[in-house]
């Protein structure tokens, strides 16, 4: 199988580079033409949508898989036309070259895409009704894809962290060793999820094949809060070494934390049909932190 990466270097992209490999040959793309260890690639920016065809073209995978998205939740606000070229056009461009060639797509989405005024976990066919721009812009790419007719998955995940690239988890750790209080919001409750999950995840799909396409939802399980992560977060790092002193967690409000863009209060995403689907068990979040931090040594 020769599968196609986009996005490459990003939190998800950076791990599918681990667990596509042994699937066949992987083909991967960034927008500079680099991996971050400094490896040459093809290079590839998903908003020029002109270029979409000819890499499909040139490359001819079996496979699409795009880690590629425009991820500042609170820039998107202010940048609406780069978020919707990335996050919606270019995925609609790329999956009607998909389409076109019967080459299959799997494509990422977010949690984003609710209003977070649930009060169970979300399942795929809930009413969507993104905050901000960023949310909307996803939504867009997710309808885009399955408008093109392309044999698809979008796998929504959520609040996803790594020990690699800009997530909560390091920002954590980095102003966690320099201060002895943070203040950090409990009113907004999901699933924490590292991205080796959603690319282990990712490959287990592809090697038993899309069936049914669709959105299918890819969190850990359980759920916590902003707050409750980072207690956890802390609770670990001073437990392996990794930090030698915990500060304090303060536990706030969305209002007491103004932020550019609105984020939902409420987004739990229910799993169930994708681990039945395809005879997946998903760690809880709290196992999946330990095992993240346990990389870290
Ligand atoms: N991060 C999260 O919390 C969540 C993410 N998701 C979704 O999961 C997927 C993977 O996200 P994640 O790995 O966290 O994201 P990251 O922000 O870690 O990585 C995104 C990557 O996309 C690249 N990129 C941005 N714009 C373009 C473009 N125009 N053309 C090509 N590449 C581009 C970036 O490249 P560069 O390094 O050059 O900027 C970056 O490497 C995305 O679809 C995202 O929406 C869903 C829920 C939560
Ligand atoms: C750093 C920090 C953040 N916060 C709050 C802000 C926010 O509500 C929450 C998380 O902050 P972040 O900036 O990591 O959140 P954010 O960038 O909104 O994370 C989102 O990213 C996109 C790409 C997604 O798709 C979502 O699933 C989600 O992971 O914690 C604090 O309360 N205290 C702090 O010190
Ligand atoms: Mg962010």
């Amino acid at each position: 199988m020769k599968l196609l990466l986009l996005g490459a270097n990003g939190q998800v992209g950076h791990e599918l580079r681990r667990s596509l490999a042994p699937l066949g040959e992987v083909v991967a793309t960034t927008r500079s033409g680099l991996l971050d260890e400094g490896i040459a690639c093809e290079r590839f920016d998903l908003a020029d949508l002109d270029a979409i065809g000819h890499l499909i073209e040139r490359v001819h995978p079996d496979v699409v898989v795009n880690a590629a998205a425009y991820t500042a939740v609170d820039k998107a606000e202010d940048e609406a036309v780069a978020a919707f070229l990335t996050n919606a056009q270019g995925p609609g461009r790329l999956a009607e070259a998909c389409a076109a060639r019967g080459i299959d797509l799997v494509h990422y989405s977010t949690d984003y895409v609710f209003d977070g005024q649930g009060t169970r976990p979300y399942r795929e066919d809930d009413p969507t009704a993104p905050l901000g721009v960023y949310g909307e812009s996803k939504l867009a790419g997710e309808q885009a894809i399955v408008a093109s007719g392309v044999r698809h998955l979008i796998l929504r995940t959520a609040w996803v962290y790594g020990l690699y690239g800009q997530n909560f988890l390091r920002t954590m750790l980095r102003v966690g060793a320099e201060r002895d209080e943070l203040r950090v919001v409990a009113d907004q409750r999901g699933c924490p999820t590292p991205a080796w999950l959603i690319a282990d995840v990712t490959a287990k799909v592809l090697q038993q094949g899309i069936a049914t396409p669709g959105v299918r939802h890819l969190v850990t399980a359980g759920e916590t809060s902003w707050h409750g992560f980072a207690e956890a977060i802390f609770d670990e790092a001073v437990a392996n070494g990794a930090l030698t002193r915990r500060p304090v967690v303060h536990a706030i409000t969305t209002a007491d934390y103004p932020t550019r863009a609105q984020r939902p209060a409420y987004s739990v995403l229910d799993c169930r049909r994708l681990c039945d689907e395809f005879a997946i068990s998903l760690p809880d979040w709290r196992s999946a932190l330990s095992a993240t931090l346990a990389g870290q040594a």
